[in-house]
């Protein structure tokens, strides 16, 4: 029973169990510590007889040796650890399903040689614990479960885990005991370790030599092989040689052969010419007597081709007929689809065209566009262009100028110089200089002084000046009338009228008309000497400027803030338009007149604002003049006044804001072109109207706070003949009933104005130029009547008419006119 367990303790490395301390073991125990590897060696079949183990050596074939006596853990306890690892046993039992699967895979392996040659020398190169690369990988591709490594993990942990066992069976008391016990364990779990690490080294050696038996067998199999295909060789090389033989003999009857068919060829060749010969002749022959049948049946069927011929035109004629019918219906077909077609292609064209007038109206849109951004780009690069240019003539001009300066700067450095030695010169005397400097400063001072007297004097003498002109027009009459003969024309048809200036030299005040020749009843011609008397008479030799010399008052006292009316009354052609609108007549004067007095008061603190309108009085209806020539007679304008204000409005009329004398110029031109437009409707349009020129002036005086609105109206009156002695009809007839009747209420007007009764009633309203003038005739206005006068003796009857009204005026005394100013509280 010992023995036997010695067996089973004995270890593949040949190391026995050290087992110094007997200790009771259990079985299980037993079993555990028995490796792989002594399990494989101790299944091996018993040794037959005469051979050691029983198992042949795989390369030799021989015996394999029997396994070298180990020796005991005792006999080995003393020899060192590392010399028997570095040396294990020679000849290792090998498992031979083991070195079999190897010698297979070797025969796979290229490199199986060149690795049975290292591994050869594997027990004597490498060293203990040293990892070998092709070892380890032959071992894994074979399959080997664990390296050597882990094998020696999992011996250690048994190492570890026995103490353990034996400590829990021995007893407490036997401490010194425990001790040893732990000491031999540790021997023992190294002589595991160590014997785990044989195994995995002999199991490589066992690796190594079945390569090595494969590859032995390979090269075996080879050589067998060489042999094989050497007889082969041999065998080709005999037939090779037979071959080349029966060749030769091949050729040789090939050569006779040749010459053979070469004869046989031309012999075949004569009798194939022979034979065509014979054909043609042959062929001749029979195609001679064709033609010959041929001529023969043409001639028989003649008849019969004529009557068939016949069919077949009666035949063609019907599929004629048939082919034009079909024919026609495909064309009939034909046309509908083309129409089809046609319309189909129509509507395509015009979505196309739309299409394509759509696109181009695009493109035209985008062409004026871009010729836009281009023009613009133009306008740019012109203006561009024009601001290089005026840079460089700038640029030129400041060059100039530099020079010009740098000039200049020279000359001034000299006179700079030149000033600098004045100054020292005059320093010396710098004293004196100061006294005369003040002395001339105080004398400016007391200039200023004097002249800021002067002027408040002069304001008051202007205020003071004001009211006696204003008490002189009242001494000579609110209203007042002239009278202006007009100068006779060469031209002139009838004979001028005997009309005297008594006091030309004198007052000229006087005029004396020599009435026309009267019979008395006795037979007697008398001639009444008539004599009027007014505020001025001009003469024909009289010219418009002294005429608005004495006018020039009333202009004056309109700037002042009265209301001042002058007409021209009389009859057509004696000169109240030449009076009032010609170039130098009272109209432009007036204006002319008012801009000069108004830059004069401009210094006295007054500043003056203008504006002016132009209407006619024509049948009643009231004309803007400088409105479009069409509205005339259309446009209809209405009079309204400010009672409070006394002012009188003209609705929708142009006014005119006159801020130069040039301006005036164009109202009236204006005005008269209008009239000669609508002088082509009813003649001479001037004569059978009454025109009003309104001009409105306020003046404010920033320095008294004083404030003046006046208006000054020039009015031109129509023709003043009679109707009896007019003989007009129709539409002339109309104009002057209403000529006559606005000049007849113009009388009366100022009839009630000068009647003797207080607050007597004005009837202003009888007529649109008295109504237009309400505010201008009366208390609270000036008047000026000039009365024309025609020197021609045709005219006589209509003058002294004219100068009877003007005397009935001229004796009228219209109330105090009132001035329309105020003043800042
Ligand atoms: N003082 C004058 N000196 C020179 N020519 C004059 C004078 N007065 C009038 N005339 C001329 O006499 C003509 C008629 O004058 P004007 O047209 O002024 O008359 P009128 O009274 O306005 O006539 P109507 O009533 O038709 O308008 C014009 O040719 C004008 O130049």
């Amino acid at each position: 029973m010992e023995g036997a367990n010695e067996n089973a303790m004995m270890r593949p490395s040949g190391l026995r169990k050290p087992n110094p301390i007997k200790m009771p073991q259990s079985p299980s125990r037993g079993l555990s510590e028995i490796s792989e590897s002594q399990s494989n060696s101790r299944m091996l079949p018993p040794p037959a007889p005469g051979q050691p183990n029983g198992l042949k050596h795989k390369l030799t074939g021989g015996p394999e040796p029997m396994p070298k006596q180990r020796k005991t853990l005792a006999e080995k306890a003393g020899e060192p650890i590392g010399r028997t690892i570095a040396a294990p046993p020679s000849a290792r039992p090998v498992s031979t399903s083991v070195s079999k699967t190897l010698a297979q895979s070797a025969s796979r392996v290229p490199s199986a040689l060149t690795r049975t040659a290292s591994t050869s020398n594997f027990g004597t190169s490498v060293p203990y614990g040293s990892r070998v690369p092709s070892a380890m990988s032959a071992m894994k591709s074979y399959g080997r479960p664990q390296t050597s490594n882990s094998h020696h993990r999992s011996a250690s942990h048994n190492s570890v885990q026995r103490p353990a066992t034996a400590q829990a069976q021995r007893s407490a008391s036997e401490e010194s005991a425990a001790l040893k016990e732990k000491e031999q364990w540790d021997y023992e779990s190294r002589f595991q370790t160590i014997e785990s690490q044989f195994q995995n080294m002999a199991k490589k050696v066992e690796g190594t030599i079945s390569e090595k038996e494969g590859l032995q067998e390979s090269i075996n199999q080879f050589k067998n092989k060489i042999s094989e295909l050497e007889s082969i060789r041999l065998q080709l090389t005999t037939n090779n040689t037979r071959l080349q033989t029966e060749l030769d003999e091949y050729r040789g009857k090939l050569s006779s052969a040749t010459l053979a068919l070469e004869e046989c060829r031309r012999a075949h060749s004569f009798e194939v010419d022979d034979l065509r010969r014979k054909h043609r002749n042959t062929t001749e022959d029979l195609r001679d007597e064709h033609r010959r049948e041929l001529e023969k049946i043409h001639k028989e069927n003649d008849g019969a081709a004529d009557k068939s011929r016949k069919d077949f035109v009666i035949e063609v004629e019907k599929l004629i007929k048939l082919h034009q019918n079909e024919l026609a219906e495909l064309q009939r077909k034909l046309k509908v689809e083309v129409e089809e077609e046609k319309s189909k292609r129509a509507q395509e064209l015009e979505e196309l065209q739309k299409q394509w007038a759509s696109k181009l109206h695009g493109v035209d849109i985008d062409l004026d566009a871009k010729e836009r951004e281009a023009q613009k780009v133009r306008g740019e690069l012109s203006i561009i262009t024009t601001d290089l240019e005026r840079e460089r003539l700038l640029k030129t001009s400041l060059q100039e100028k530099l020079s010009e300066a740098t000039g200049n700067n020279i000359t001034l450095e000299a006179a700079n110089r030149e000033m600098k030695a004045k100054i020292d010169f005059l320093e010396s005397d710098n004293q004196a200089q100061s006294n005369s400097f003040a002395e001339l400063h105080r004398r400016m001072q007391e200039a200023i002084e004097s002249a800021a007297q002067a002027n408040e004097k002069l304001r008051v003498e202007e205020t003071l000046r004001r009211k006696l002109h204003n008490q002189v027009q009242e001494l000579k009459g609110n209203i007042r009338v002239f009278c202006r003969v007009r100068p006779t024309f060469a031209s002139s048809e009838t004979e001028p009228a005997n009309i005297a200036y008594p006091d030309c030299e004198t007052d000229s005040k006087e005029v004396a008309v020599r009435g026309p020749e009267q019979r008395t009843a006795l037979g007697n011609v008398t001639t009444s000497n008539n004599s009027f008397s007014f505020d001025r008479v001009f003469g024909p030799t009289s010219q418009n400027a002294e005429v608005f010399e004495e006018i020039s008052q009333l202009v004056q006292s309109a700037l002042d803030g009265y209301n001042v009316c002058i007409f021209c009354y009389g009859q057509t052609g004696s000169g109240k338009t030449y009076t009032m609108s010609s170039p130098d007549g009272m109209i432009p004067r007036a204006v002319q007149q008012i801009y000069a007095e108004a830059t004069r008061l401009e210094e006295k603190g007054w500043k003056y604002r203008m504006e002016g309108s132009f209407v006619e009085v024509y049948n009643e209806n009231i004309n803007d003049l400088l409105g479009k020539s069409e509205d005339l007679d259309r446009k209809k304008l209405e009079i309204r006044h400010d009672t409070a204000k006394k002012q009188t409005i003209i609705t929708d009329v142009t006014t005119v804001e006159l801020d130069g004398p040039d301006r005036v110029d164009e109202m009236l031109k204006r005005a008269s072109n209008n009239r000669s437009v609508a002088a082509t409707k009813a003649n001479e349009r001037s004569s059978r109207s009454h025109s009003v020129f309104i001009l409105k002036l306020v003046g404010v005086n920033s320095i008294t706070g004083e404030r003046s609105e006046g208006t000054l109206n020039l009015v031109d009156l129509a023709g003043s003949e009679r109707l009896a002695h007019s003989q007009a009809q129709g539409e002339r007839l109309k104009e002057t009933q209403s000529i006559n009747k606005s000049l007849s209420c113009l009388g009366d007007v100022i009839n009630a104005l000068g009647s003797a009764k207080e607050n007597a009633h004005v009837p202003y309203r009888n007529s649109k130029l008295t109504y237009l003038l309400q505010y201008s005739l009366g208390g609270n206005s000036k008047t000026l009547m000039f009365v024309m006068v025609s020197p021609d003796q045709a005219h006589l009857q209509e003058t002294i008419t004219s100068l009877k009204f003007a005397t009935k005026v001229h004796n009228t005394h219209i109330g105090t006119a009132k001035k329309q100013t105020k003043t800042k509280d």
